[in-house]
């Protein structure tokens, strides 16, 4: 869709129909929500402005990108959205030449455009890198890092601060608090009665054209706003849904040819009166009917989410020392009902979860017992510090792992798959899986006492209801759930157990099936006696092959010189697409149905 020669009228209307189109495919395909109805005229003035053709287009985490993709060819195949061989949720390059970089992570993307910037200028070129970046996205260490560089290297970028005053949660922090005051401030009411005339004296020389249209449309660029102050210029606060305004400030900011910030105020959910506002549960949806607002009936079984938050919550009534963080993920993670029971003991520290991880090692440290709760993919950002604050330290610390596995529609981004990888390698950590609900709350009272970093990983939705006596986690010590009259083994690790089972019913033979529990440290003993008697091991987890499950089976075999023959199946070496999750699992190979065949 050209919008270079479109008038304001055409562009508004432009700007509707993007909306209807969003409001039509997400209610029938669930989805983000809130976050692209409340980017489409930022969106539509970006298009309007730069030149998508040469100028890098950098949506900061990206899943407010859907304006982005209706205009730039999507159109049609986004009834596709998010399912499995349709679009991505997410930008992707390999989807659209106007998709600058993968995204589903938050607070890339200044840096991106640095280095965007960086290569424009070695190469001579004649672009310009524009940001779309959200408030809450504003809270990650990342983005200080990059306008340190910025602000002191001066390199031409464009940054649309998308201001809706929410994260997906309410927002957390100083920087979001000092963000609402400028929003509310008198500035902004006042804003179309003031002009203030340094502006004039910051724009470059023979800048006079742009001088007469600032002076024209009254847009200002503050002394004393912390950007300003770093070295980057700020024009704002502006009307995030005015789309004249927008058109005007960016064209001024294209021209300064310097770092810019505009702050642009929007309402989350815009356009769709039930989303407006700072609404959590519109952030990202499920089916719902668009008259009523109302949600297609989830399922009944209690997500592993829930499940970890009420045994938590027992857990804290019983010892005080219990604390706990997530880092953006309230909801998700189940933690908001422990930040209700225990406000001082449980925390939101935003998206930060390099921060997360460091400060609550100190907690540990000072004799506490913090719950990390992170989903897999995002604890990748807190790597270094689990190695270096939390693991050199050996901090009895427990890393609470949501979403591992396949996660479903969010794809590559998301899915929760190399945390065994990552963190298996590290010395002092203890990893463990339960593989249902009574197994959770059992691995999590072994959390509490275990005296090293603990990791505990469970799955997105809800675990498989098993008739298996669950029995209390001792370090170490597997489970061995029933023996087999012929020579297979399955080993199963977490939600992988249930996989294990059910193929094991599918099958002819009757073969044993052992719930690892721990994967560090393994449990020797009963491997070595196992390996006696069946002499084909089939590993079931929802994990990378390299460095997973089967990986410390086999590095364990090889200590002991024990010669059996093991097959992993575990994910292979690539990155895994979006979609329903059993129709990704399908792609894999991965149901018991297609496992069975397997197993010969
Ligand atoms: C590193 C990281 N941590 C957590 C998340 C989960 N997450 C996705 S969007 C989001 C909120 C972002 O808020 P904002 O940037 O203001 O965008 P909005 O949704 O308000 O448009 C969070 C916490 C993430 N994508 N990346
Ligand atoms: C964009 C993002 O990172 C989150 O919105 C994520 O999609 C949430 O995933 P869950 O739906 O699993 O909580
Ligand atoms: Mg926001």
């Amino acid at each position: 869709m050209e919008l270079k020669d479109k008038n304001l009228k055409e562009l508004e209307k432009i700007c509707q129909d993007i909306r209807e189109r969003i409001i039509d495919v997400v209610s029938k395909k669930g989805g983000h929500f809130s976050s692209p109805l409340g980017a489409v005229e930022l969106t539509v003035a970006m298009h309007k402005v730069f030149d998508i053709k040469k100028d890098p287009f950098i949506y900061d985490v990206s899943h407010q990108c859907y304006p982005h993709k209706l205009i730039n060819g999507r159109w049609d195949d986004f009834e596709t959205l998010r399912q499995y061989n349709g679009i991505s949720g997410f930008t992707k390059p390999n989807e659209s030449n106007a998709d600058f970089f993968v995204a589903g992570h938050s607070s890339t993307s200044i840096s991106l455009a640095i280095g965007a910037a960086k290569a424009i200028k070695l190469k001579g070129e004649d672009r310009i890198p524009v940001v779309m970046i959200g408030d809450g996205s504003m809270t990650a260490g990342m983005v200080y890092e990059a306008l340190n560089e910025l602000g002191d290297r001066k390199y031409p970028v464009v940054i649309i601060l998308n201001d809706n005053e929410m994260s997906i949660a309410k927002p957390i922090g100083s920087i979001s608090k000092y963000l609402s005051k400028i929003l509310a401030g008198k500035f902004y009411q006042n804003f179309k009665d003031r002009v203030d005339r340094n502006i004039i004296q910051k724009l470059p020389e023979g800048a006079t054209y742009l001088a007469k249209k600032i002076e024209e449309s009254m847009k200002l660029i503050t002394p004393g706003i912390i950007f300003e102050e770093m070295g980057i210029d700020y024009i704002g606060p502006i009307d995030g849904h005015n789309l004249e305004e927008i058109i005007e400030t960016l064209q001024i900011a294209k021209e300064i040819k310097k770092p810019v910030i505009v702050h642009a105020r929007t309402i989350k959910g815009k356009g769709y009166e039930f989303a407006e506002g700072q609404h959590e549960i519109w952030h990202g949806v499920s089916p719902f009917d668009v008259q009523t607002g109302e949600f297609a009936k989830k399922s009944s079984a209690k997500a592993a989410t829930a499940v970890y938050a009420d045994a938590l919550l027992e857990l804290a009534k019983k010892h005080e020392n219990i604390v706990g963080v997530t880092a953006a993920m309230p909801s998700g993670t189940g933690i908001d009902k422990l930040m209700k029971e225990f406000p001082t003991r449980f925390w939101d520290v935003a998206i930060a979860e390099q921060h997360a991880v460091t400060s609550m090692a100190a907690m540990a440290k000072e004799g506490f017992k913090p719950f990390i709760t992170i989903y897999s993919t995002f604890l990748q950002r807190g790597y270094d510090q689990i190695i270096h604050d939390v693991c050199i330290m050996n901090l009895p610390v427990v890393f609470a792992i949501d979403r591992a596995g396949i996660v479903g529609n969010d794809g590559e981004t998301h899915q929760g798959v190399f945390d065994i990888s990552f963190l298996r390698v590290l010395p002092n950590m203890i990893l463990c899986a339960p593989r249902d609900d009574k197994t959770l709350e059992y691995a999590l009272e072994f959390g509490y006492e275990a005296k090293s970093p603990c990791a505990i990983r469970y799955p997105r939705g809800a675990f498989a209801k098993l008739n298996y006596e669950a029995t209390k986690f001792e370090l170490g010590k597997a489970q061995l759930l029933k023996e087999g009259s012929s020579k297979k083994l399955f080993i199963g690790y977490g939600a992988g157990v249930s996989r294990a089972l059910q193929t094991e019913s599918l099958h002819s033979e009757d073969i044993a099936v052992l719930d690892l529990r721990f994967v560090k440290p393994l449990d020797e003993q009963l491997l070595k006696e196992l390996s006696l008697k069946y002499e084909q091991w089939y590993i079931f987890s929802d994990s990378q092959k390299q460095g997973g499950v089967g990986s410390a089976i086999l590095e364990f075999l090889n200590k002991e010189r024990i010669c059996i023959k093991v097959n992993s199946f575990e994910y292979e070496d690539e990155f895994i697409g979006h979609g329903d999750t059993k129709l990704v699992e399908e792609s894999l190979g991965l149901l018991p149905s297609q496992l069975v065949n397997k197993i010969v």
